[in-house]
């Protein structure tokens, strides 16, 4: 089964949210005390999700603010030369600024994120930032849930999507589900509730899920996607770590997508990378089967290398992975 998208637009996918730094230690298989040496690279979940579809030969643009300082110019010259639209990303002048993940690669099993989010660009994107003109050019407007977390990005995403949807773009929500910036578990429920049921696929780890259905405990996916499929979603994919994920259709078909043997490095990346190579396949016309290859060898890619956003990798690598059907 395939997507259908409308090939009348533009652009192929284009990303709102945060567009950020990620600072990864170079001296990998020990904790972050004892770590000196960090590597610089572009992160944020929507911003590496366009830097990889960009990557895979899509055409993509991104809507998200970035500070007025040399990280922010950082940033959109790499999203530039990577072939990304950058003429919707707005230049913070209030002084705020850049997030920061510093990453901990303790082993290829113990990886852990700090993420410095106080008082962030990204965060303070205006609803009148977001430009109906510019929305309406995309086949999938991505959206990622971290932007829900505060005012006034919370306000500029909620227009995006309904913008959107007037304009017979395809939602996409990567649940991006970051403890950091959000109030309350019941707050992030109501609201990664709220534009799950708006959009047109939904994407995230079982854990993920578990935080929009508000569990303490780990969730089903069968009631996960019998509620969504009341709303608006046609397809919904749930990822189960190493373990592979599964995509679920409004129609009723299941599919299960099995993860590559790689050397691991570092786990972080995995999220972004499916996602890329997934909605590349998806929107370049391939069945759901084939896309969950794509967005699984991606990853494995991904996590064998040092970055999420410089490590995305190109068709041929990932045609090469699923060639030699090396599965967990
Ligand atoms: N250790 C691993 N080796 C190979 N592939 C992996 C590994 N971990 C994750 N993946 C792939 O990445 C996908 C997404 O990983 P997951 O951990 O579920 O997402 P996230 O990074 O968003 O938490 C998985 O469905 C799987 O295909
Ligand atoms: O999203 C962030 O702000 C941090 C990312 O740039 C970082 O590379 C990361 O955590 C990737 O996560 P994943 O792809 O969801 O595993």
């Amino acid at each position: 089964m395939t997507i259908l998208f409308n090939k009348d637009k533009e652009f192929d996918l284009i990303a709102v949210g945060r567009a950020c730094i990620d600072l990864n230690a170079v001296e990998f298989n020990r904790p972050m005390e004892e770590t000196i040496t960090f590597q610089k690279y572009v992160g944020g979940s929507p911003a590496n999700v366009a830097i990889g579809s960009s990557k895979l030969g899509l055409k993509a643009g991104f809507i998200g603010k970035i500070p007025n300082d040399q990280h922010g110019r950082f940033i959109e010259q790499y999203m530039s030369n990577v072939g990304i639209d950058t003429s919707n990303m707005v230049i913070d002048n209030d002084g705020h600024k850049v997030g920061l993940a510093f990453t901990e690669i303790k082993s290829p099993e113990e990886c852990s994120i700090l993420m410095y989010r106080e008082q962030v660009a990204d965060l303070y994107l205006e609803p009148a930032e977001v430009d109906e003109e510019y929305i309406k050019r995309t086949k999938i407007l991505l959206v990622s849930g971290t932007a829900l977390a505060q005012s006034p990005s919370r306000e500029a995403l909620l227009k995006a999507v309904k913008l959107a949807k007037k304009n017979h773009v395809k939602v996409i929500f990567e649940l991006d589900y970051r403890p950091y910036t959000w109030k309350s578990k019941e707050e992030t429920a109501v609201y990664y509730t709220q534009v799950a049921e708006q959009s047109d696929v939904v994407i995230g780890t079982r854990e993920e899920f578990d935080m929009m259905e508000n569990l303490d405990h780990e969730g089903v996916n069968e009631k996960t996607i019998k509620d969504l499929f009341e709303h608006s979603p046609e397809l919904v994919v749930i990822k189960h770590g190493v373990e592979g994920s599964f995509a679920y259709t409004r129609s009723g078909e299941t599919y299960r997508g099995k993860a590559y043997k790689t050397k691991v490095l570092k786990t972080f990346g995995a999220g972004d990378s499916y996602a890329s190579a997934f909605l590349y396949a998806l929107v370049s016309g391939k069945d759901i089967e084939t896309a969950l290859k794509y967005g699984s060898a991606s990853a494995s890619i991904v996590v064998s290398k040092h970055s999420s956003s410089d490590a995305m990798p190109t068709v041929e690598e990932i045609e090469k992975l699923i060639k030699g059907n090396n599965t967990i």
